[in-house]
């Protein structure tokens, strides 16, 4: 595991968005090997989405050949609900670069048969080989894409019904009123997240300094289902300094020096 602890949520995106862009080039994507990409929503990822957008314009990056899988999709909401993360993701990133549309993958939360939907997705991403990099973040409760506190650590795509504290989270983007909040989601599995050649996650804000530590520090307990990152080969974990708060100041030192030799 490698943790990046950085000052600012700003930082936090920037160096994301960067590492995004220095993977698709070194990647090289063409039509027929597309690099294939996991992507997140919420308010986290939101600035990170701003600096690839401005990477793009700068002709920094193309998406041209870039094939997206979103981590997670609300069950209930029609694509054009503004709070639906089919509108969240073409709002926020999709309209603004050069993507083609038949490369973006998201859950459909409308679908009659989701059981078979979350199939067919998990076939989908196997038709592709893996995910090349899929970037993520965190639940204030540590639950990683729609992966709820005593999740299997080895699931995969399917159905979950959402904790009452996720539904308290998300209520701020539904009026503040919880009632609002779609009671069930269709998420990638735990499995379906490591089976990624690389993880990115960001991690920004003091209310996600308890997940921060479980990952990094707590040991490996599907209460936490982020913890499951220690299992990963290749996971970077990026963060600012109010969510490294519950960390011991040696982890963070250790951490942070370790990052100091790499830039050497
Ligand atoms: N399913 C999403 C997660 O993928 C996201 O990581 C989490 C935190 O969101 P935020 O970044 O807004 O704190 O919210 C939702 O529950």
């Amino acid at each position: 595991m490698r943790l990046i602890p950085l000052n600012t949520a700003e930082d936090v995106s920037l160096w994301s968005a960067q590492y995004i862009v220095d993977r698709i080039n070194q990647f090289q994507p063409t039509a027929e090997k597309p690099f294939v990409l996991g992507l997140p929503t919420g308010g986290t990822p939101l600035k990170t989405y701003q600096k690839l957008i401005e990477f793009y314009q700068a002709g920094k990056v193309s998406f041209k050949h870039v094939v997206t899988f979103n981590m997670d999709e609300y069950v209930g909401l029609p694509k054009d609900h503004p709070q639906s993360y089919h509108y969240f993701m073409f709002e926020n990133f999709f309209n603004h670069v050069d993507i083609q549309p038949e490369n973006v993958n998201i859950l459909d939360g409308m679908a009659k048969d989701v059981n078979e939907e979350c199939k067919r997705y998990e076939e989908k991403i196997r038709s592709y080989g893996k995910i090349h990099l899929f970037m993520g973040g965190v639940g204030n409760d540590g639950h990683i894409a729609f992966n709820e506190p005593a999740s299997s650590l080895s699931s995969r795509t399917r159905i979950k019904t959402l904790t009452e504290d996720t539904l308290m989270a998300n209520s701020r983007f539904f009026n503040d009123d919880v009632n609002q909040v779609p009671k069930f989601a269709l998420t990638i599995g735990v499995g379906t997240l490591l089976d990624a050649e690389e993880v990115l996650l960001l991690v920004t804000g003091y209310n996600k300094a308890l997940a921060l530590q479980a990952c990094v520090e707590g040991a490996i307990n599907h209460l936490w289902t982020v913890s499951s990152l220690q299992m990963h080969k290749n996971a970077v974990i990026v963060c600012d300094e109010p969510a490294t708060q519950e960390l011991k100041v040696k982890t963070v030192k250790y951490f942070k020096q370790l990052e100091e030799n790499v830039a050497r």
